[in-house]
């Protein structure tokens, strides 16, 4: 190989040509890092930046990284902080499970479009009897056993019914719903907004993350109260406690989903005083064990109008965190229950 022919190589290989072994090899390890990890390998060469470059906005265009039926992309015009970093999980996972654990940011290191949806059950219930319609279309005048009747779409068909995916009583298990895309606030950090007119009681999204047991999540509610307290920067947790009460004011069940590490699009949903325009519903599939925390339009929302709902009450306890909602009624401190 002469003089030339080696120069050529070399240009090969710091190419954006995709086959210099630079280049095949950051292709599979910079998916890994972390934004400021990847910003600081960007600035070492050129093959390094043409390949950050590229995962940086694959990140920036859909925080879901292929995982939902829309893309989801990040818009910040307040300061430099192009997405936030955490790990996309579509439905519901435990800590530290082994399946996460090999993820990197957003779960997919390819920017692949043809990603399959994870089973929205956990835990399936062994023997459990579900329903033996072939449809269950609410609309086809199915009496199908899963079915709500009441008109909050409660219950559903699930991992023990005869019907299949696209069976009409599973709203809920297959993704995000609607057109949306996270928006930076100047005061309240990231936020969901919509991308399009959403239609009053639309399914919007679930709310995923890792399940907790009530002594992990008070674990993790202490860490990151200090978190916030100690930390320069912004630190947004995302720990929801979700209590289902019965007539008598008594709790009969409690479910705690931390989406701050690994979570959905839902993470990013901010609190308000007034309710917001989201009401949050426990949703039961025939067979699954664990009931599914999802998010329905709770009136028409405009395109670009922010998400949010309420985080509680104000009154049982208050963290001091100022509150943002900028709504009529807001109490000026954000909500914070005792986890
Ligand atoms: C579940 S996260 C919501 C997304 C978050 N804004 C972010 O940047 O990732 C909850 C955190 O958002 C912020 N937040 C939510 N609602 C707010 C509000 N009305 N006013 C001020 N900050 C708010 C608080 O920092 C809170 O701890």
């Amino acid at each position: 190989m002469d003089k030339q022919q080696r120069a050529g190589e070399r240009e090969k290989d710091d190419g954006d040509g995709g086959g210099g072994l630079l280049c095949r090899l950051a292709h599979l390890v910079l998916p890994y890092l972390e934004p400021t990890d990847l910003a600081s390998v960007s600035a070492t060469c050129k093959v390094l930046h043409v390949v950050s470059k590229a995962i940086t906005s694959r990140r920036i265009s859909d925080a879901s990284r292929h995982l939902e039926n829309h893309p989801i992309p990040f818009f910040n015009s307040v300061d430099s902080e192009l997405y936030a970093n955490f790990i996309y999980t579509p439905v519901q996972t435990l800590p530290s499970s082994p399946s996460i654990a090999n993820l990197c940011w957003g779960g997919d290191i390819s920017g692949r479009s043809d990603r399959v949806r994870p089973d929205p059950f956990l835990v399936r219930v062994e023997g459990a009897h579900g329903c033996d319609c072939g449809s269950c279309d609410s609309d086809s005048g199915s009496n199908c056993p899963c079915m709500d009747f009441s008109g909050l779409p409660t219950r559903e068909c699930g991992p023990s019914c005869r019907c299949g995916s696209e069976c009409g009583n599973r709203l809920t298990q297959k993704g995000l719903s609607a057109k949306v895309k996270v928006v930076k606030d100047r005061r309240k950090g990231w936020s969901l907004c919509a991308a399009e007119l959403i239609p009053k009681g639309k399914f919007i999204c679930e709310y995923t993350g890792e399940l907790l047991s009530t002594e992990e999540a008070r674990k993790r509610q202490k860490l990151y109260d200090e978190i916030q307290k100690s930390s320069k920067r912004h630190f947004s947790p995302a720990l929801l406690v979700v209590k289902e009460h019965l007539p008598s004011g008594n709790v009969c069940m409690r479910i705690n989903i931390d989406a701050t590490r690994i979570g959905n699009i839902a993470r990013f949903i901010n609190h308000s005083c007034d309710g917001g325009n989201l009401c949050t519903l426990i949703v039961r599939s025939s067979g699954a064990l664990l009931p599914r925390v999802c998010f329905f339009s709770s009136r028409v929302i405009l395109e670009n109008e922010e998400l949010a709902f309420s985080y509680g009450d104000t009154a049982v306890n208050s963290t001091g965190s100022q509150c943002f909602c900028n709504s009529a009624s807001c109490r000026g401190i954000l909500p914070a229950e005792h986890t």
